[in-house]
């Protein structure tokens, strides 16, 4: 570890809903000792701070603050979530040329004070500024991640948790692929107590109707335009999910969680960065994992790959 770097330390870039609600829920969840806000318009990142501040009496001791690049000279993580979000009725995709622009100033911005933390890019479409992140950070591919489907992956295990009654944390499942419209739920390694799911419902005997785990994925692509719709924005369960990473960085733990990042050719994937059920510790990424997945998975990953490498392409990266 380069002495520099303090290992409990965590910047967060962008103190939008996103970003304030990731630093709510690292701060309450005990992950990091020092959080410093970095956003564009200062006195909402010093706004911010001091109301996360003023809570510190009901939470494991933390230094919260906003700060200028310069502060994270020695984050040991980097959480990148500043940018523009959907507004109703946008795919993520649609966000690419503003949040590719925005990205271009902000990683040199980084690299410039530290080159030794791990990036964890937020800012939609995920993937692609995962990708274009490590392009122009020139950090290794396994100190560059996003937060990828660690979302979809939590709301489709929620979602079958209602249906099944069982505790979600009792219930396991991957969405793999694009953060987005193309994603793959990972049906034949989905399980509850060990018992691959389609054998687990004759056991569960609920009578459920015809194409029910069809609804459940399909409710999981569409939960951020649904709660967009309803709302104007998704903040809560991604700031779970990335204090969820940020835990498994900052406590070494070799945690499987379904994070972006660059491709090697798994599956025939290359050159690009998606989800893949990926062993994250101190480090970053460790493996990632290439499990067997069923025919029409595979390609269904290999469509979504295809899909995100079109749009790449036009950004001339
Ligand atoms: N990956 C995921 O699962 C999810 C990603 N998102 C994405 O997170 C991003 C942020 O969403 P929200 O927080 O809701 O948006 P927001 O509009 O509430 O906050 C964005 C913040 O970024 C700041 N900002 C803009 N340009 C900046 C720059 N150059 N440097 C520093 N700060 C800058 C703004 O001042 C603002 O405070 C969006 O791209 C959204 O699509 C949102 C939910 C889930
Ligand atoms: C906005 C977004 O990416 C989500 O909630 O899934």
């Amino acid at each position: 570890m380069n002495k520099n770097i303090n290992p409990n330390k965590i910047a967060v870039i962008g103190a939008g809903g996103v970003g304030a609600t990731t630093a709510y829920a690292l701060m309450v969840q005990g992950v990091g000792s020092e959080i410093v806000l970095i956003d564009l318009n200062k006195d909402k990142a010093e706004g911010e701070a001091m109301d996360l501040r003023h809570g510190a009496s009901f939470v494991n001791p933390v230094d919260i603050y906003a700060g200028d690049y310069e502060d994270l000279a020695d984050a040991k993580l980097i959480i990148i979530t500043a940018g523009a979000a959907q507004k109703p009725g946008e795919t993520r995709l649609d966000l690419i040329k503003k949040n590719t622009g925005i990205f271009k100033k902000i990683i040199p911005s980084i690299t410039k004070y530290n080159k030794d933390g791990i990036l964890l890019v937020v800012t939609n479409p995920v993937d692609i500024l995962t990708y274009l992140t490590y392009k122009i950070s020139d950090f290794p591919a396994n100190r560059v991640l996003g937060s990828g489907t660690v979302l979809d992956s939590s709301r489709f295990r929620s979602l079958l948790s209602k249906n099944c009654g069982v505790a979600a944390s009792n219930v396991h499942g991957y969405i793999i692929g694009e953060h987005g419209d193309s994603e793959v739920p990972v049906w034949s390694l989905t399980n509850i107590a060990g018992t691959q799911i389609d054998n687990y419902c004759p056991i569960c005997k609920k009578d459920c109707k015809d194409n029910h785990f069809k609804d459940i994925s399909d409710q999981v692509k569409n939960a951020g335009y649904e709660i967009i719709d309803k709302k104007g924005s998704t903040f809560y369960a991604v700031a779970l999910a990335v204090s969820r990473i940020a835990r498994a960085i900052l406590r070494d733990e070799n945690a499987v969680l379904t994070v972006s990042s660059l491709m090697k050719g798994y599956y025939g994937v290359e050159d690009m960065s998606l989800s893949l059920p990926t062993l994250i510790n101190s480090n970053g990424i460790k493996n990632v994992l290439e499990l067997p997945l069923s025919e029409a998975e595979e390609k269904a990953f290999k469509d979504s790959a295809q899909h995100l490498k079109d749009n790449i392409t036009e950004l001339d990266i």
